[in-house]
C-alpha cells in the first residue's frame, strides 16, 4: 500500500515533534528512518499507525485518509512494533502471538484455527523462538522479547509494517538475521515497511530508501547511496564520520563528536 504523508504536524503539549513532514512511500518499499534522539522518528511511525493524531496535515493510505479507514481495518493492515511494550501482559508467547490473528477473525472472541497455528509455528521457527512458545512474556530476556514482538507483527500479516528500533537488544547475528528475514517477507508480500533505527550500517544494508530526520523535519530522503553521505551525516549528528571499505562495501564509522 502506498503511504502519502502530507504536511503533517504533531505537537505534544508545547513540543513540536513533527514539523510539516511530507513524504511518499511506495508499496513494497523498505524505508529506514534515521536521525538523532528526539528527531521525531517514533512520532512519525506512531502517526502512520494512527496512535498519534496530527494537529495539521493528512496521511493517505492508498488514497484514503487514515480517518476514513475503520479502526478494525487499521488493526489488520498496519502493524506497529513498539519495543517499549509492557512485559506484564499475563500470557504465554503463543497466546500473545495468537492475538495478532484477532483482526483476521470474524468472531469477537479469540479462537485458534489450524491455519493460525500453522502461521505461528512457521514464523516462530524463522525467529528462533519455538522453544519460547510456552513461556510467559515476563520470563523472556530483552532480546528474546524483541524477537517475539517482531514475530507477532509477522503473524498479523500486515500490509504496512512499522518497526521502532528493531535491532534494540538483539545480538549481532539476530540483528542481521531478523532484518534480512523482514526484508525478504516485505519483498515477497509487497508490504510497505518503515524502520526507525539508529544503526546506520543496517540501514545501508537493507534499506531501499533512507529518511534522515532532525528536529521534527525530513532533512534528506533517497536511496542509501544518495543520502548516507559524510557531509549530511556529520551535519545532522555533529559527529566526525569516516568510511571504511569492507569487501567493496562502504561502512560508515562515527569517529568523534565535532
Ligand atoms: N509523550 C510525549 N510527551 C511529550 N513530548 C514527547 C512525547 N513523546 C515524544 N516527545 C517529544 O517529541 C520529540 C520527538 O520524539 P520521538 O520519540 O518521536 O523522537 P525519536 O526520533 O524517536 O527519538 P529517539 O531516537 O530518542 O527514540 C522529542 O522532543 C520528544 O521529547
Amino acid at each position: 500500500m502506498k503511504i502519502v504523508i502530507s504536511g503533517v504536524e504533531v505537537w505534544y503539549n508545547s513540543v513540536k515533534a513533527l514539523d510539516e513532514v511530507s513524504a511518499e512511500i511506495e508499496s513494497g518499499e523498505m524505508v529506514f528512518v534515521i536521525g538523532p534522539n528526539g528527531a521525531g522518528k517514533t512520532t512519525l511511525l506512531k502517526t502512520i499507525a494512527s496512535i498519534v493524531k496530527p494537529s495539521k496535515g493528512v496521511i493517505y493510505i492508498d488514497g484514503k485518509t487514515l480517518s476514513e479507514i475503520p479502526q478494525r481495518e487499521i488493526g489488520k493492515i498496519i502493524a506497529f512494533v513498539d519495543p517499549h511494550i509492557s512485559r506484564s501482559i499475563p500470557s504465554t508467547v503463543f497466546e500473545f502471538l495468537l492475538t495478532a490473528r484477532y483482526p483476521h477473525q470474524n468472531t469477537f472472541s479469540i479462537s485458534q484455527s489450524p491455519q493460525d497455528v500453522e502461521i505461528i509455528d512457521s514464523i516462530a521457527k524463522q525467529f528462533n523462538i519455538t522453544h519460547l512458545l510456552n513461556r510467559r512474556l515476563d520470563q523472556l530476556s530483552s532480546g528474546e522479547l524483541q524477537r517475539v514482538l517482531i514475530a507477532r507483527a509477522m503473524v498479523q500479516q500486515p500490509k504496512i509494517l512499522l518497526l521502532d528500533e528493531p535491532s534494540a537488544f538483539l545480538d549481532l547475528r539476530h540483528r542481521l538475521e531478523t532484518l534480512r528475514y523482514v526484508k525478504n517477507v516485505v519483498k515477497t508480500n509487497d508490504i510497505t515497511c518503515l524502520v526507525a533505527i539508529h544503526d546506520i550500517y543496517l540501514a545501508s544494508l537493507y534499506a531501499d530508501k533512507v529518511v534522515i530526520m532532525s528536529r521534527g523535519s525530513i532533512i534528506a530522503f533517497g536511496t542509501p547511496d544518495e543520502v548516507l553521505k559524510k557531509e549530511i551525516l556529520e551535519k545532522v549528528y555533529n559527529v566526525r564520520i569516516a568510511y571504511v571499505d569492507v569487501n567493496g562495501r562502504k561502512v560508515i564509522i562515527p569517529i568523534e563528536p565535532i
